[in-house]
């Protein structure tokens, strides 16, 4: 339903292009994470997405056809294109079942009625229909968002760090409960996040971006499991560089394993942090050389182990 090919965009005055020849697509229903550090160029690629934003150099195709860029027409963006923003965009003075209804003003009566509560329904929103939008909480707000963007009823939603400024449990719960009302409402999913833990949550497929590239797009599994770039395996968690009997070896801090009877060698233990649920430990070997690796129970400083790891492990660039 998307298709991306060679977009490309240099904002005047920058010396670095914030976009640079990125292609790819997307399937009905699906939901793509892209993520990268600051900077990366995310935000810069959503915004050509949405239409809101015109490329240098590129096409975006929707649905067969190329996206108009902002020049080209009087409202920006596309009628089943749907950015969903953070900060709100609700109106102050409506209900929340008001501000829903007000994006329906075109249906009849009877419809709008019977859209609005299943949004509100969808939304989780039900019990709250009459209330102000100063009367919701932040998590609420950001349904109530939702529900308003869902009326216009896109085919893609588009979503830069949705829920960033949440409780992680219940940014959680939302991006869960997100993904259900993607599925119910048969759309499609382009959500931007620098936070792994989204990404994975949500996403059918990873795209990292890294100085405006598109280094890897791929299944969750595949873009964790075979990272294309070091940087693209370290954005996803701690990497060990291991030098072993001439060798380098790449290694995840999760695939470290005290007294396992392959790849071993000797570590001190220089320190050992709860970190809920596991401690994170730091190590010497080799005299100063750093290893990170987790264990169930806290590690004695000062101690000396051995650590080992599988070799079907190991990270290959
Ligand atoms: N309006 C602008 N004018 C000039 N340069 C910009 C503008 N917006 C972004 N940039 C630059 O373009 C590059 C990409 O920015 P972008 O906001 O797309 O990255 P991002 O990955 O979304 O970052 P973040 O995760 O911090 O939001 C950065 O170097 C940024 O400084």
């Amino acid at each position: 339903m998307l298709k991306v090919k060679n977009l490309h965009k240099k904002y005047s005055g920058e010396s670095l292009s914030a976009v640079v020849d990125i292609s790819f697509s997307l399937k009905e229903c699906e939901v793509l994470a892209v993520v990268g550090k600051s900077g990366s160029g995310k935000s810069t690629l959503l915004r050509m997405l949405a239409g809101l934003m015109k490329p240098d150099a590129g096409v975006v195709e929707f649905d067969g056809k190329p996206l108009k860029n902002p020049e080209e027409q009087l409202i920006a963006g596309h009628d089943k294109i749907k950015m969903v923003f953070q900060d709100f965009q609700v109106k102050p003075n409506m209900t929340v079942a008001e501000n829903v209804k007000y994006k329906l003003l075109h249906f009849n009566k009877e419809y709008q009625a019977e859209r609005c509560e299943e949004l509100l329904d969808t939304c989780g929103l039900s019990t709250l229909a009459e209330k102000m939008p100063h009367e919701l909480s932040g998590g609420q707000q950001q349904r109530l968002s939702l529900a308003r963007a869902l009326a216009d009823d896109p085919k893609l939603l588009l979503m830069d760090e949705p829920f960033s400024n949440l409780d992680p449990i219940i940014k959680e719960d939302l991006l869960l409960e997100l993904t259900e009302i993607v599925k119910k409402e048969r759309l499609s999913l382009i959500l931007v996040s620098h936070d792994t833990r989204d990404a994975l949550l949500i996403a059918d497929r990873i795209a990292y971006v890294e100085e405006g590239r598109l280094v890897q797009i791929g299944d969750n599994e595949t873009v964790y499991k075979q990272p294309k770039t070091l940087e693209v395996a370290q954005f996803f968690g701690r990497v060990n560089e291991i030098s072993l009997d001439g060798q380098k070896h790449f290694i995840r801090a999760e695939d470290l394993t005290p007294q396992l009877e392959e790849n071993k060698f000797e570590v001190t233990v220089s320190s050992s942090t709860f970190m809920g649920g596991v401690y994170l430990n730091r190590a010497r070997y080799s005299g100063r050389k750093l290893v990170v690796f987790y264990s169930s129970e806290k590690l004695s400083e000062n101690s000396n182990m051995v650590l080992g790891f599988k070799g079907r492990c190991q990270l290959h660039f």
